[in-house]
């Protein structure tokens, strides 16, 4: 067998596989999987798994004649979460942990150092980490939402060479293969834009959450920091042979030639901005040119309540989004100096703190 170049590599397993026939989980799918992980363990690649499934595979615990509420969810989640780690545990000799996480972790810069460095730590040692987003504490405005765009925030945090997501379909088709017969698998996907996005509809199983809209967010964020991203078939044994032997057996986005820095990956596909600086138009060139950083007189307005070190976006007086920074100042100081632009005690606060966001903490956005 040829021995991959991967050093580290995250899968990402769809609920589909977790739990099948929607009666709890199930090792059909899971053995092959599992066996793919051993066989890149024993060849070195250090292997981070995040598993779907949790609603999937609680749900059997709870009458099917009630409804789906969204704290009925959180319930099946925290019941399924053990039967699923439960389920992958037996497949190994080898020690795994459980990670559980929410937006709100990601997004703040020191819980997100903490579980990178978990992870790394976890790795170091020879423990697989097992990791879902933490569905019953989530709310609407801490929930990441979907699996995959949480793998791809985890492949970027554990800088990571692949993301795997394994689903219940082929890869990525010109349109939905299970509503349309002619659809055509796509191999390679060189570059993500809008007609790709266009491609992707709805998940359509009963247990499928985003459908492909959110694998190709994800493949979009793992992509653009350096990470080579697979939609593949789950369901299909002779995939992961396909994959040891270095083929692809099903859809490859290939990574950015010129990946961003983690900081300003995080700071672009991971944080959340707590606040908005509105600067004059003109002001789009001097953030691109070498000493790209605002000062208080070039600030038209300033909303929404942040402190110092929150992600926050700039944005020019004619809507579009520039650039997301950290604020060097708070929102009340700014608000301030913004009405007193000419005033001495603005100036001298300004010479002492220093701009108010700079150009080492800047990721320049797409316009729109
Ligand atoms: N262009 C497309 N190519 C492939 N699958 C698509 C496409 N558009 C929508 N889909 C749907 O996306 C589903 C996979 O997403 P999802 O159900 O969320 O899986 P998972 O649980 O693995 O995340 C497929 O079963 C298919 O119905
Ligand atoms: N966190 C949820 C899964 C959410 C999700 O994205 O599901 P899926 O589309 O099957 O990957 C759970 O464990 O049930």
């Amino acid at each position: 067998m040829q021995k991959l170049n991967w050093r580290r590599i995250v899968l990402k397993v769809g609920s589909a596989l977790i739990a099948p026939d929607q009666d709890g989980c199930r090792s059909r799918y899971l053995l092959t999987i599992a066996q793919f992980i051993v066989r890149c363990r024993s060849q070195g690649i250090e292997v981070i798994l995040v598993s779907s499934g949790s609603v999937a595979a609680g749900a059997h615990l709870f009458p099917a004649q009630q409804e789906r509420t969204v704290v009925m969810k959180k319930a099946m989640a925290a019941a399924g979460q053990t039967e699923m780690m439960a389920m992958w545990d037996r497949f190994f000799d080898f020690p795994s942990a459980q990670i559980l996480l929410t937006h709100g972790d990601l997004r703040d810069r020191e819980r997100y150092q903490s579980i990178r460095e978990t992870v790394f730590t976890l790795l170091e040692h020879g423990v697989l980490p097992i990791m879902n987003e933490n569905d019953t504490v989530t709310t609407d405005d801490l929930k990441v939402g979907d699996n995959d765009n949480l793998s791809a925030m985890v492949a970027a945090a554990a800088d990571a060479d692949a993301l795997m997501i394994f689903s219940d379909v082929d890869g990525l088709y010109d349109k939905n293969p299970n509503l349309h017969d002619d659809a055509v698998l796509l191999p390679e996907i060189k570059s993500i834009d809008d007609s790709i996005y266009a491609m992707a509809g709805c998940a359509t199983s009963a247990v499928g959450t985003g459908g492909m809209k959110t694998k190709i967010e994800a493949a979009e964020k793992a992509t653009s920091h350096g990470i080579t991203t697979y939609i593949i078939n789950g369901f299909k044994e002779k995939t992961f042979t396909q994959l040891l032997e270095g083929e692809n057996p099903g859809t490859i986005f290939l990574p950015y030639e010129k990946p961003m820095q983690e900081a300003v990956h995080w700071m672009t596909h991971t944080a959340n901005e707590q606040g908005e600086v509105v600067v004059e138009g003109s002001f789009d060139e001097s953030l691109e040119g070498e000493t790209g950083c605002i000062r208080g007189d070039e600030i038209v307005a300033v909303h929404g309540e942040f402190a110092v070190g929150d992600t926050i976006l700039v944005r020019s007086n004619d809507g579009t989004r520039l650039a997301k920074a950290t604020a060097n100042y708070s929102s009340c100081l700014l608000n301030f100096i913004a009405d007193n632009e000419q005033s001495e005690f603005s100036d001298k606060m300004q010479d002492s703190i220093g701009p108010v966001i700079s150009e080492k903490d800047i990721a320049l956005l797409e316009k729109s």
